[in-house]
């Protein structure tokens, strides 16, 4: 199974599961079933194409396409019962997360945020009995196999109905959180035992956050339920990486091309992919390490690796590129002063990249190559959003990792945090109010315990002091 069903699923995790599939013995394939997170609109694309689209691998050289089978099916996440049907399916071994950053709803600890609307609405709305109700008698009526979807729509017609119209009319948990403890309800409820939870998304430790922040809410719900989740549920870390733009118009008919085939709903990714995981998988998984992936005992190197080069530069050229009238990777990576940038930003991670020099020049080597690579249109704009989750992690943990090993914060870390203030106007930075009560802000907001660091605020000062002066004149 799969929440978060968008562009990067289905050029990933749902690519290694069709090229596993491809070289697997007959019988021993896996199908994912995949659920959107928040509109319903791609799913009931995906199920009017039989699930089958087109990934079209975009090189600098040209385009080729494959067509993927994988994911047998495509369901709306807000449909609740067919969630926790799914989830407490014993055929389901794996539960693969791309909810973005902001999915997990954590607060400023790292931990669940209890004052985020949504998280406390999906509290009350797990903790009403007829939704419980519901979705126990959906899993059990799917284990019962003949007739399952009967049963649990009798369930839902008589529970969970009455439940929507006597509260907020919905039907299930909003937020990835609350959706992974409902499913795991189920799934305890129909006695189908473990499985692995496998995050996808760009954040360290991806594995240790989402049993944390699901950890939280099953204590609140059910603290039996949490006991069980804890002894049972494995949470799987990795890092992954393929560059996934959205897709535009003009793909439909270049998928049409490549394959003679009419897809709705092509994606665009590059030929470059990297899938390393870390942990149990209590309920079996696809071979996905005979194509390619790799399974390690310690995650956080690559993960570094990954989010300090690759995510942190992205950040810099996406900030730094809007500013200067930018609007995609390839077009930032043609401005000499973004490349500038670019490179000492580079400069600075590797020397805490906890990597050989002939690997880190192997990566950024790529990292060029890939950047530069025109034919993918990767928006700045997508790159930009939800700063505040991602600089946290690709920029200030830098910085915090430089001047513990006793080296300069990093000019070049400190100025993708001003751009982004003034991108994002942090203490109206735009309207000329003071630097250095700008970066102030900017750092209480990204890096709390990094406002008292002298030489971090004096950097961070100095960038957003160039920038208002840089915009002013233009
Ligand atoms: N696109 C890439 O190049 C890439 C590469 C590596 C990792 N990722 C990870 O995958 C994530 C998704 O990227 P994408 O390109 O598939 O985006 P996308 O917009 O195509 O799809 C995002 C999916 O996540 C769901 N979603 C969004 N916000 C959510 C929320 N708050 N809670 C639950 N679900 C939510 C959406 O409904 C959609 O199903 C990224 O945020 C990142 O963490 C993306
Ligand atoms: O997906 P996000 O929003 O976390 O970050 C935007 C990009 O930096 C990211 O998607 C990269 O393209 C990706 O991490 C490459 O593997």
């Amino acid at each position: 199974m799969h929440l978060g069903l968008g562009a990067f699923h289905r050029a990933h995790q749902a690519w290694y599961t069709q090229l596993a599939n491809d070289v697997a013995q007959p019988g021993e394939g896996w199908g994912i079933h995949s659920f959107t997170g928040r509109s319903p609109a791609l799913a009931d694309a995906l199920t009017a194409q039989d699930c089958r689209y087109t990934l079209i691998e975009r090189a600098s050289e040209g385009d080729s396409g494959q067509i993927i089978e994988s994911i047998v099916r495509a369901s709306d996440g807000g449909d609740g019962i067919r969630w926790c049907e799914a989830v407490a399916d014993p055929a389901v071994g794996v539960l693969t997360l791309t909810v973005t950053e902001a999915g997990y709803c954590r607060g400023a600890d790292g931990g669940l945020d209890w004052a985020l609307p949504a998280v406390q609405a999906d509290l009350e709305f797990l903790l009403a009995p007829s939704s419980e109700g519901s979705r126990d008698a959906a899993a059990s009526a799917h284990v019962g196999a003949d007739g399952a979807l009967s049963r649990a729509a009798q369930a839902r017609d008589s529970a969970a109905i009455e439940h929507e119209a006597a509260s907020s009319k919905r039907d299930s948990a909003t937020t990835a959180p609350g959706r992974i403890v409902d499913g795991l309800r189920a799934r305890r409820a129909a006695g189908s035992g473990g499985l692995a939870v496998v995050s996808c998304d760009n954040l360290n430790g991806n594995g240790a956050v989402t049993r944390q922040v699901v950890l939280e809410f099953a204590a609140r719900l059910d603290p039996a339920l949490a006991d069980w989740i804890d002894a049972t549920v494995s949470f799987v870390s990795t890092m992954v990486d393929r560059i996934t733009p959205a897709t535009t118009p003009l793909d439909q008919q270049t998928a049409f091309e490549l394959t003679g085939l009419a897809d709705a709903v092509p994606v665009v990714t590059e030929p470059f992919s990297e899938w390393i995981l870390s942990g149990a998988f209590p309920a079996g998984r696809p071979n996905w390490g005979s194509v390619g992936a790799r399974f390690v005992t310690d995650i956080e190197p690559y993960e570094q690796r990954k989010l300090w080069l690759l995510n942190a530069g992205h950040s810099l050229l996406a900030y730094r590129g809007l500013l200067l009238g930018h609007a995609t990777i390839a077009e930032a990576m043609n401005d000499a002063s973004c490349r500038e940038a670019l490179e000492a930003l580079w400069a600075e991670a590797r020397e805490i990249v906890p990597f050989d020099a002939e690997t880190v020049d192997t990566a950024l080597a790529a990292l060029r190559s890939r950047f530069t690579n025109a034919r993918i249109e990767h928006r700045l704009e997508q790159i930009a959003r939800d700063g505040a989750l991602k600089l946290p992690i690709r920029v200030a943990d830098v910085i915090r990792r430089r001047i513990a090993a006793g080296l300069p914060p990093g000019s070049a870390e400190c100025g993708v945090i001003a751009s982004w203030a003034l991108f994002t106007d942090v203490a109206d930075a735009r309207s000329g109010a003071p630097a250095p009560s700008v970066a102030e802000a900017v750092l209480a907001t990204i890096a709390p315990d990094l406002t008292a660091h002298h030489d971090v605020l004096a950097q961070v000062t100095q960038h957003v002091s160039s920038w208002q002066s840089a915009l002013a004149s233009h």
